[in-house]
């Protein structure tokens, strides 16, 4: 086995596969990517769409939690994470939903050149194809597909949203979000199976005599030299998880980690990049001292509500086959395997709605808002959360960023997910099992908030390698914006989107709900302070982790610059969702995909 490669890539997930399929084009490079996770790539819960919850919890999970979240009643959250080949991306939900405009540009505003819009655009469509109705438009590497529509739940979405005066017809590819939209899934369009990392771009590039790929194996530190002009990374100590054994492998030009949100701020941090206080208090030897390591945590929290259908032709739900019944499950099978249709060849979750502030444009919207602005963003307010590093310039950047969004009446404050099927996530996070002694069914509305101003971090707490040895801290509404803009599209959902038609019609007038109604009785959210209990109360995170090795100029808080090169090494980068200065608008893995492409190149442009 060779003990020296030109690229070390740490984490073969969603970006570090798209790195090692497009370094590994270059003949001349040898690259050796190091995944803990093992290889899942022909398991039918990674390829069949309609399975992917089945994932977390197990092994492939690295099943991390919060520390207590002071704001929501100090529940513990859970943190599903992808632990296998191709990472998140294999256990993920699917959406592929693009980063809108103005996220990229404000990245570019606060000291990122290359990294707006105009300039990422091409990114983007590298990730993928996409086809609709039969035709493949684009011809990227990923394949998405914008599945045949066999209920009538998303007509009903729609028709709702245009009821509401939202258009319906917004091209999910322009970066403009507003209104219903359709997205395309990350299901190929023929065989109807997931399209990741672990197969669009691995599959073609696995036998490449350059690419060599170690599954099971934890990296545990980067081998730093240090030199006047910066830490040289020389290789890293790597752990099998098979025999425990611990050894190092060398890099001759530069290690790349791709390992998550998570991951790679704790193995900068293992190496001794990060906060000199807690470094040293670990006893880790200091090579660069930079306390913004692991901070700038950020996702978005989601209110989501289950409501009793009223039933009737072309509304069914998923939940006769979460209930497993035979028949259901024996039909949709046979739908799948023999058509490539039915509920199990999608996501069932493909038509969104970017809503703006509810009722900016009525006067009393207006002014309610402008109140809350004043009152939680006026300039007075411009100063960091407690518990949270960062600097006034990234903070008046970021609350430059969420007035304008709210202030807009097509800027997109929530963003609405809706399912055929009962969602409760219960006060963890995880999701509850439907009750299996009754048969009622259910349709979901989730709404998440798109750019919550509330930050976190994740920090290492030991240097042994125990599971829980990361504080992960999101601060979810540490931010008092966050629960007041939260709270008001809570009302929206409850008291106004669920009770117009036709979706009003198809829910069941005195159905059950998840969170029952014996504790949030129809209605509830009239009264504002309800609606804010509500979110405290039942909040949860999504799964949209960025941040923690934020991409900035190293004055305003980054950790890494826009080649991607971590500060004060000479060979390190970060190529992962932990590099987002400000999280997406909505779900992160098209940008994800993007920022790797664009890794890509900017690395083959050094060799
Ligand atoms: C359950 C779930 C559902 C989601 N649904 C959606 C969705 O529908 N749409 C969407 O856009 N986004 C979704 N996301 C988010 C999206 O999947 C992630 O943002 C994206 O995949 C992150 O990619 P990444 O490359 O940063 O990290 P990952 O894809 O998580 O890759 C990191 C890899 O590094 C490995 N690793 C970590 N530490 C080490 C180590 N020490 N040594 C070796 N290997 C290591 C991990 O095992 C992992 O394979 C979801 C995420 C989850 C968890």
């Amino acid at each position: 086995m060779a003990s020296e490669f030109d690229f070390i890539i740490v984490g073969g997930g969603t970006a570090g596969l798209v790195l090692a399929a497009r370094l590994s084009e270059k003949p001349n490079v040898q690259v050796l990517v190091v995944e803990v996770g093992e290889d899942l790539t022909a398991d039918p819960r990674v390829n069949v769409p309609a399975m992917w919850p089945q994932l977390q919890g197990t092994d492939t999970d690295w099943q991390l939690k919060t520390v207590p979240q002071k704001s929501l009643g100090g529940r513990e959250l859970v943190v599903p994470q992808g632990r296998l080949l191709g990472g998140s991306g294999a256990l993920n939900g699917m959406n592929f939903v693009l980063p809108a405009k103005e996220d990229l540009d404000s990245w570019a505003a606060l000291g990122n050149p290359g990294w707006d819009w105009e300039s990422f655009a091409k990114y983007l469509k590298k990730t993928h194809t996409v086809t609709a109705g039969g035709k493949a438009q684009n011809d990227g590497v990923l394949q998405l597909n914008i599945p045949e529509e066999e209920t009538k739940w998303p007509q009903a979405w729609r028709d709702t949203f245009a009821g509401l005066g939202f258009p319906t017809d917004n091209d999910p590819f322009t970066g403009e979000p507003h209104g219903a939209v359709t997205y395309p899934d990350a299901i190929d369009p023929v065989s109807k199976t997931r399209s990741f990392s672990g197969n669009a771009y691995l599959t073609p590039a696995r036998t490449r005599p350059n690419l060599v790929l170690w599954t099971g194996v934890s990296v545990d530190k980067i081998l730093f030299d240090k030199t006047p002009d910066g830490a040289v990374a020389t290789g890293v100590q790597y752990t099998s998880t098979k025999d425990g054994k611990t050894q190092t492998v060398s890099a001759r030009k530069e290690v790349i980690l791709c390992a998550g949100t998570f991951h790679s701020p704790a193995i900068l941090e293992l190496s001794g990049v990060g906060d000199a206080e807690l470094l040293q208090k670990l006893g880790i030897d200091v090579v660069v001292d930079n306390p913004f390591v692991g901070e700038n945590l950020q996702n978005h929290p989601m209110c989501v509500i289950s409501f009793e259908t009223a039933g009737g032709e072309g509304f069914e739900t998923i939940d006769p086959i979460a209930r497993q019944d035979p028949a259901a499950l024996g039909a949709a099978m046979e739908a799948y395997t023999t058509k490539q249709r039915g509920p199990f060849s999608k996501t069932n979750s493909n038509v969104m709605a970017h809503i703006p502030f509810p009722d900016i444009n009525s006067a009393s919207g207006k002014k309610d808002l402008d109140q809350i602005l004043e009152k939680h963003l006026s300039a007075a307010t411009t100063t960091d959360l407690p518990g949270s590093k960062t600097t006034a310039e990234y903070v008046q950047a970021h609350e430059s960023l969420v007035r304008s969004v709210l202030t807009s009446p097509t800027g997109a404050s929530g963003y609405y997910v809706h399912f055929p099927g009962w969602a409760y996530y219960g006060r963890t996070g995880r999701l509850v099992p439907i009750p299996l002694d009754s048969s009622e069914t259910y349709f979901t509305i989730a709404v998440l908030l798109t750019h919550p101003l509330s930050r976190g971090s994740s920090h290492i707490t030991t240097t042994t390698q125990l599971p829980d040895r990361l504080a992960i801290d999101p601060k979810y509404l540490s931010h008092p914006l966050d629960l007041e803009i939260l709270a008001r599209h809570i009302q929206f959902l409850e008291s106004t989107l669920a009770t117009s038609p036709p979706l009003a019609l198809r829910l069941a007038p005195d159905g059950k709900r998840a969170p029952p109604t014996s504790s949030w009785p129809r209605g509830f959210s009239a009264d504002l302070e309800q609606a804010r209990r509500f979110v405290r109360e039942t909040a949860v995170g999504a799964m949209h982790y960025t941040g923690t090795c934020s991409m900035m100029p190293r004055e305003k808080g980054g950790v890494v610059d826009t080649q991607l090169r971590v500060y004060g090494t000479k060979n390190v980068r970060v190529v992962d969702a932990s590099v987002m200065p400000f999280t997406t608008r909505a779900n992160t893995m098209a940008a994800v995909y993007a920022i790797a492409e664009k890794a890509a190149d900017i690395i083959k442009a050094g060799l």
